[in-house]
């Protein structure tokens, strides 16, 4: 198999060239004078297993020495791309690729993930139907850098006359990226939100697009582990404005704020907060938000950082009352001069005797709720800018965070890897289960390949009325109830179920055996962290602001968690105080709706690979690799592509379009039923008997039969060249 190295030196005259390539971990050095065995990674071409599919032995030692040979880039298993993230950026991605890759044919060339672009493009535009680019993987593994380069192609190849819109959609992610992405210990720039994004085209024309935002985790804001950052924005700012911009919003520098400083260091290496604010000042530029937009944006972040320096005295109350005191007036002060509020508002209203850990609480669910609103205006004033114009098809493309396993994980932890369990579901329904169900339909003689059904745990986590997320609901409707009641039930519902654990100490946690592993969740503070209220009275204060912006923000706020008046049948009105719907049930009904919306879409899968945990460049840790191609279900998907019969094509349309090939007179198919014509004349000539069959309107086609060392393997190649330039109809 092929290593994947890189080039040190090359003596021209003596024909020598030096290669570094890394194995099992060790950097290691070749001289080669055999020049003829050098090839550029990109040129692989066909004698390089592309498509998994065509291995001849799925076992792992095969897959990891394809993983391995392949390692730049990526690899099919049938319209599954494999995507390695290599850990440096190639010229791979240019405008010369896009123009090699548009209108391609999926597998006439090298795996790329503009070759997905071009099959969900050409698909969209041939069928009329919304395809939907399903990115996973778990942290790190480039599922955002991948939707970036789906979009750059569909940006690149739409036939748009105009580009402000298409440049729009382009800028709008470096906006979202420094607000909702974060370093983390397992990714620098970690998306710490999920994304679909909806591109809508008329006519092959870029018209518009829609971003649906799931979760951002809130947590970050306020606290981050060691080694990690809180949100990009703040330190982008605090690195990029002018002094006099600082001096205006009150700002020093980064390792000031206790927000920003709590995970060591401030600064990113590769990283350059400074210019990257000025990116994101041209992306708002490029968006149309007003100076005025602009400065209440920096306002409010500017606030945030101030609230987090904000220390509480204790103080003896009367009557023995526990109480605190502000012992940082002047970033109080600060806090309500950059929001407009009222100083007189601001003392009337926030007077109730917390203790200590009451009131930092307190300060940091303010400090939250700002930064997430902010972030969900963002997200809707995005929209108003580029959702509109004609909305024939449209490519979706999801990039959701990715499986998270860290030594504590949370709610924010569980509401992810849940997300992430969907996504398998999904992937296994359309890989697995449709197709297994139409060769039984088509009562296809076929051996059922097992895969790993999610849907038992699915059902533990989200089932009505005891999966995990609905006794969470009921314990944060319940005043009375604690993280321990909550853990209680969940110990009592669950004990017996094989993918729950308990802990053997009486630790305040339990386990979740997910596909990717098993995650012990700590229930510390979730059911806070799920009922996510905000005082009332912070509200309205909020709402008071003379900052129109921020006021609308919190009316949403407000509207939201607001009585609602309902009809009776009686035709009589009653008030009823709806429970506020959590966070786990609002992002339960997003996942659902998501799914449903995907479920209507031809989907294309691209699955992301990390190919070690040390974000190191060009290095493959084989068992890191083997372990994600393992548990996302790779080693089944091959054998099912393998053995099963992935290609379709309707018998009209195979009959009309390779009607050429068969040598000599071919008698049409006059009167004749094409799929008589088909069957009689090509799958019997052509094909060993195997390799394809025949159903009611269907060929069913296997792909692995260019493997084979037999004439057939001539006709194959030559029909896929033919495939190549015949327009895909
Ligand atoms: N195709 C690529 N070429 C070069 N480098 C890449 C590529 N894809 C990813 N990377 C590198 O890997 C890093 C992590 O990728 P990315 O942020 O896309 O991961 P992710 O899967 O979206 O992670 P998360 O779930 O944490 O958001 C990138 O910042 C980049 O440095």
């Amino acid at each position: 198999y092929v290593l994947p190295g890189e080039v040190m030196e090359f003596h021209r005259a003596g024909q020598v060239i030096t290669v570094q390539a890394v194995i099992g971990g060790k950097s290691q050095v070749f001289t080669l004078t055999n020049l003829s065995s050098v090839r550029r990674r990109q040129d692989l071409g066909p004698t390089g297993v592309e498509d998994m599919i065509c291995l001849s032995n799925y076992t792992k030692i095969s897959i990891s020495s394809k993983v391995w040979s392949s390692a730049v880039g990526n690899t099919y298993t049938g319209s599954i791309l494999v995507a390695v993230n290599p850990y440096r950026m190639f010229d791979i991605y240019g405008l010369d690729t896009v123009k090699k890759y548009e209108g391609q044919i999926l597998g006439t060339l090298p795996p790329h993930i503009f070759a997905i672009g071009s099959a969900a493009y050409s698909r969209m535009s041939k069928d009329s139907t919304n395809q939907c680019v399903v990115i996973s993987g778990e942290s790190g593994a480039g599922k955002t850098e991948s939707t970036k380069l789906i979009m750059q192609y569909l940006a690149a190849v739409n036939k748009s006359q105009s580009n402000l819109i298409t440049e729009q959609i382009l800028e709008a992610s470096p906006l979202l990226e420094s607000f909702g992405n974060a370093k983390t210990i397992k990714n620098d720039n970690s998306s710490r939100f999920g994304k679909y994004l909806e591109v809508y085209f008329k006519d092959g024309v870029i018209t518009g697009a829609r971003i649906t935002e799931y979760l951002l985790e809130k947590s970050r804001i306020v606290t981050q582990a060691h080694e990690e950052r809180n949100y990009h924005v703040f330190y982008e700012l605090l690195a990029g404005l002018p002094e006099e911009s600082k001096a205006k919003y009150g700002l020093t520098s980064a390792d000031k704020y206790f927000y920003l400083n709590q995970g060591g260091s401030c600064q990113l290496e590769g990283k350059y907060d400074g210019e990257d604010l000025q990116a994101l000042l041209s992306a708002m530029q490029v968006l149309g938000f007003s100076t005025q937009e602009q400065d209440t944006i920096f306002r409010i972040l500017a606030a945030v950082l101030h609230l987090g320096n904000v220390y509480f005295h204790r103080k003896q109350l009367r009557h023995g009352q526990e109480g605190v005191e502000i012992g940082s007036e002047a970033e109080i002060k600060w806090a309500s001069h950059l929001l407009q509020i009222d100083d007189e508002a601001r003392n009337e209203r926030v007077f109730t005797p917390l203790n200590i850990d009451q009131a930092l609480d307190a300060r940091d669910a303010v400090a939250k709720a700002l930064y997430s609103s902010l972030f969900s205006w963002l997200v809707r004033r995005i929209n108003q800018i580029i959702h509109k114009g004609s909305r024939k098809t449209h490519i979706s493309i999801l990039d959701i965070f990715g499986f998270e396993i860290f030594k504590e994980n949370s709610f924010e932890q569980l509401c992810i890897n849940y997300a992430n369990e969907k996504l398998q579901f999904h992937f296994n329904k359309h890989i697995f289960k449709l197709e297994q169900q139409e060769y039984a339909k088509e009562k296809i003689d076929w051996q059922n390949i097992e895969f790993q059904d999610n849907l038992p745990l699915i059902e533990l986590v989200a089932r009505k009325p005891v999966g995990i997320l609905h006794l969470l609901d009921d314990e944060s409707n319940f005043p009375k109830a604690t993280d321990h009641s909550f853990l209680e039930k969940c110990h009592y519902n669950h004990a017996l179920n094989e993918l729950y654990s308990r802990p053997r100490m009486s630790s305040m946690e339990f386990g979740i055996k997910h596909y990717a592993g098993q995650v012990w969740y700590s229930v510390e503070g979730f059911l806070d962290k799920n009922r996510d209220t905000l005082r009332n009275d912070v509200v309205e204060l909020l709402i008071s602001s003379k900052l129109s912006m921020l006021s609308e923000m919190f009316l949403d706020v407000r509207l939201s968690s607001e009585n609602k008046t309902l009809t009776k049948a009686n035709g009589r009105f009653v008030t009823m105080k709806p429970r506020t719907p959590t966070v786990a049930a609002r992002f339960n009904d997003s996942l659902t709706h998501l799914m449903e919306g995907m479920a209507k879409c031809n989907p294309w899968f691209i699955r992301c690979i990390k190919p070690n945990n040390e974000k190191a460049p060009l290095k493959l840790d084989m068992p890191c690799v083997l372990e994600q191609l393992r548990y996302s279900g790779m080693l089944e998907t091959i054998k099912i592509r393998q053995q099963g019969f992935p290609v379709r094509l309707r018998f009209n349309h195979f009959a009309d379009r390779y009607r050429c090939l068969v040598p000599g007179q071919v008698p049409r198919a006059d009167g004749e039923s094409p799929r008589a014509f088909d069957s009689s004349f090509l799958w019997s000539t052509f094909l060993s008997d195997d390799s394809s069959t025949s159903v009611n309107h269907v060929s069913l086609v296997k792909v692995g039969t260019t493997q084979h060392i037999h004439p057939q393997e001539h006709f194959i190649k030559h029909l896929l060249q033919l495939i190549a330039f015949i327009p895909d109809v």
